[in-house]
């Protein structure tokens, strides 16, 4: 075995994963709430895997009770080294039509009210979020949507919109002048979150559908969208076993490993002793030197 241990977090569409060996449903509490489900942990050649499904399987959590935080931290605990995020998306760009897979390397966050960092008076914290994923697991999604014979455009930039209602022609054409090509509910703050965990992310998007910015064309439905997603998810299994088993035996370390590094700001005296119990997985590797 390799020193990888990838999360890999299921969107839309994914709730499983066959291609895991020695597979096994395993409970991971966390102390910041809920995980949507049990995590599946298992081998996929060289890598230990953990697959944690989004919305839980049977898709019973909707997107603005999606736990990220408990999500992310119940990843850590279960001693993942990187994610990859998978999620459904729709597009607004020209580009980019349905079917086709997308390495997003941007997020704009217009999420409302989602708890956003596992940091708070206590223990203050500024992670740098300028590059949110991380370029070496983009390139190797890539390679493998490839390998898997799907599609994939490198690089865009992720909308988060709260939902769970698909947005308005108006806001859809907004998202566009700011420059967003794809769109989803989940994507923040768990990229946020996995930075301020020092875990490596990167998103693997699959677009299921034209958004509602296109003059004289039915808007958006989830009738399409999961017929897309139905037509995607072998793919995207495919290309998850690919990155699996493509990535190179050993892990060298990575800049995001030690992204807390240089970001917290409260001086030791201040610590809220009750905050850093809580913190022991998202940063323990600080609070334990
Ligand atoms: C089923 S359509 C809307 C739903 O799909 C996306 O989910 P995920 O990002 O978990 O793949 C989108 O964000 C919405 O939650
Ligand atoms: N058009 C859309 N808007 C928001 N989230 C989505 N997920 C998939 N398609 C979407």
């Amino acid at each position: 075995m390799s020193d990888w241990t990838i999360g890999i977090i299921g969107g839309s569409g994914l709730y499983a994963m066959d291609a895991l060996q020695d597979a096994q449903w395993i409970e991971v509490s966390s102390p910041w709430g809920t995980p949507s489900d049990k995590i599946l942990c298992g081998t996929i050649g060289h890598v230990r895997v953990r697959f944690l499904p989004r919305h839980g399987r049977g898709h019973a959590i909707i997107p603005s009770k999606v736990d990220a935080r408990a999500n992310i931290d119940a990843l850590k605990r279960a001693g993942c080294t990187d994610i990859l995020a998978i999620s459904a998306v729709g597009s607004l760009s020209e580009e980019l039509p349905p079917g086709r897979f997308v390495c997003v390397d941007q997020f704009i966050d217009n999420t409302k009210g989602r708890p956003s960092s596992f940091f708070d008076n206590g223990f203050v914290a500024h992670v740098s979020m300028g590059d949110p994923v991380c370029e070496r697991l983009s390139k190797h999604a890539a390679k493998a949507v490839d390998k898997a014979g799907g599609e994939v455009t490198m690089g865009a930039t992720y909308l988060a919109m709260e939902g769970p209602q698909f947005s308005t022609r108006a806001e859809s054409r907004l998202y566009r002048h700011w420059g967003a090509e794809v769109i989803g509910m989940t994507g923040m703050p768990e990229a946020k979150l996995a930075r301020e965990a020092e875990l490596p992310y990167a998103m693997l998007a699959m677009v299921t559908d034209w958004d509602s910015w296109r003059d004289g064309e039915a808007a958006v439905d989830v009738g399409e969208i999961i017929e897309q997603m139905n037509a995607n998810s072998e793919l995207a299994k495919k290309a998850v076993e690919a990155f699996c088993k493509g990535l190179p035996k050993k892990r060298t370390p990575s800049p995001i490993d030690r992204a807390l590094d240089d970001a917290v700001i409260t001086a030791p005296e201040k610590h809220d002793r009750d905050l850093l119990v809580k913190l022991d997985a998202v940063a323990g590797r600080l609070l334990r030197s």
